[in-house]
Order: structure tokens, then C-alpha cells, then sequence
């Protein structure tokens, strides 16, 4: 029995592009409601949301029961971490702050066994291999394994050829929340500056033939990098929506009582 299909990885290169959300209230109880949604693939967030390898694994738990996959994005590209969300059945790896090729080739190596890779042998007590249940699961892991670099610096970009050509590299995100504030408009990922840039990388990433991706909640830009061959985009947040509602819910009855103070937005 093989390790279970990537049915994100799949997709990267064939059918419809893939609408996701990203999940910053690292709990299964929301998790489970987005998963609910209709949308393609669900971002569960290790580096800006809450989340700790049990709060991982509960929601990983939660979207298996759905038609959706979930995309585990690390906290920082460092082995150890990466074996561990691996381990907890974590399929598609996205990985923060990727700026060179050789950083790209040793997450390659942190996510493929031996004799290709560097992974550490523990499926036997792992989520991953349904507990060594998946008896050709070590054998069959890497090719089922999808690796997503974040490029979200003016450094990434210099590299953006470089990177997405290393074997390994399933797809590439662009991050324009990070992007924006290394171009000097913090708080700005709209900024015609850096929608150019977004622009320039998703062209190039469609000239290289590989599959790029980006999280960006203005649907018109969306729309436009879906057209310009984006194969994977996020359209929103479970924490920005969620609080936008409720201080929208409370502004729309804000008759009654004291005026309602709204707090600022950082944007994403
Ligand atoms: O830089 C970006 O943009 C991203 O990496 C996505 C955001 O960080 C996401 O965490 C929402 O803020």
C-alpha cells in the first residue's frame, strides 16, 4: 500500500488552477467549518498563527474528512521542523523566506528519505504512514511529496529563475505581505510596485513551466493572476474574515450605546 496520492500535487499541473484559504485560528473546531467551504486546498499556518504540532495535527485530522488538502506551511525551513510536520502527515510543505537555490536544494533534501534526501526514518511511529499501517509508505513518501517555496523578498526575486529550477521545487509562492515590506511599503501588499513585481514573478514562474501561487485577499488581483496562469491562490484569511464580520455585524447596529471603535488594519 502506497503513501496516500497528493491530490494537490497533482493538480499543480493539470485541471483547474486551486482557490484556498488561509487558516490562522489554529484550532480543528475552524478548520473543520472552512474545510466545509468548497475550497481546494486549506493553509494550515505554522509560522504567523498559533499553532504547535498537536494544534496541527488536529486540523489535519479535521480536513480529512473533506475533499480539500492542506497545504502546512513550516515556521522556518530547518529540518528538524520540517521531519516533524512531515511526520504528522503533512504532504504539501510550504516553506517561508526562501532566497537562494542552494537553500532550495536542502529543502529538497529535508523532505525526500534517503538515498535522495535527508529525512529522518521515524514513519514507524508516524500520523504519516497511518502509523505503519502503509506498509510501502517509506518507499513511496517522496513521490507523493510536494514542496512549495515562499519567495517574499527583493533577494527571493534576484533568485526567483534560480530557485524554481531546482529539482525538487514543486511550485513557487509569492508573499506579497513580506514582499511589500522588503520593497519599503510595509502593510502595503496592494502597492502598484509590488503588484508589478507579483506581476513580473508570476509571468516568469508560467515562461519556467512552474507552478505558482500567492495569497492575496483582492479578488480583482486574484482574478488577473489566475489569468496570468497562477495554478494555486489563497482569496482570504479564517482570522480577517471572522473579525472583519463581527466588527461589521457591530458597526451595523451601532445605534444603540457608545460609538463603536474600530482598530486599524495592518492589511495581508
Ligand atoms: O508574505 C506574505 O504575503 C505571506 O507569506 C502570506 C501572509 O504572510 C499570510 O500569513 C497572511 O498574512
Amino acid at each position: 500500500m502506497p503513501a496516500p496520492r497528493n491530490r494537490f500535487k497533482a493538480r499543480l499541473s493539470e485541471g483547474d488552477p486551486q482557490i484556498g484559504l488561509w487558516m490562522g485560528l489554529a484550532n480543528a473546531y475552524t478548520a473543520e467549518i472552512c474545510a466545509g467551504a468548497g475550497f481546494d486546498w486549506l493553509v494550515v499556518d505554522g509560522e504567523h498563527a498559533p499553532n504547535d504540532l498537536q494544534s496541527m495535527i488536529g486540523q489535519l485530522q479535521a480536513l480529512a474528512a473533506f475533499p480539500v488538502s492542506p497545504v502546512v506551511r513550516a515556521p522556518v525551513g530547518e529540518t528538524w521542523i520540517l521531519k516533524q510536520l512531515l511526520d504528522i502527515g503533512a504532504q504539501s510543505l510550504l516553506v517561508p523566506m526562501v532566497e537562494s537555490a542552494a537553500q532550495a536544494r536542502a529543502l529538497v533534501e529535508a523532505v525526500r528519505y534517503p538515498p535522495r534526501g535527508k529525512r529522518g526514518v521515524g514513519a514507524a511511529l508516524a500520523r504519516a504512514s497511518a502509523f505503519n499501517r502503509i506498509g510501502d509508505y517509506l518507499t513511496t513518501a517522496d513521490g507523493e511529496m510536494c514542496l512549495i517555496v515562499q519567495i517574499e523578498s527583493v533577494a527571493g526575486l534576484a533568485a526567483l529563475k534560480e530557485i524554481a529550477g531546482v529539482e525538487g521545487v514543486d511550485a513557487v509562492f509569492i508573499g506579497p505581505s513580506d514582499l511589500a515590506a522588503d520593497m519599503g511599503y510595509l502593510g502595503r501588499p496592494g502597492a502598484p510596485a509590488v503588484k508589478q513585481a507579483v506581476r513580473t514573478a508570476m509571468a516568469t514562474l508560467h515562461d519556467l513551466s512552474c507552478p505558482a501561487g500567492l495569497l492575496t485577499a483582492d479578488q480583482a488581483f486574484a482574478r488577473e493572476c489566475l489569468e496570468e496562469g497562477a495554478r494555486f491562490v489563497a482569496i482570504g484569511t479564517d482570522v480577517t474574515l471572522f473579525s472583519g464580520a463581527i466588527s461589521q455585524l457591530r458597526r451595523q447596529f451601532a445605534g444603540g450605546g457608545d460609538a463603536v471603535k474600530q482598530a486599524p488594519s495592518s492589511g495581508y
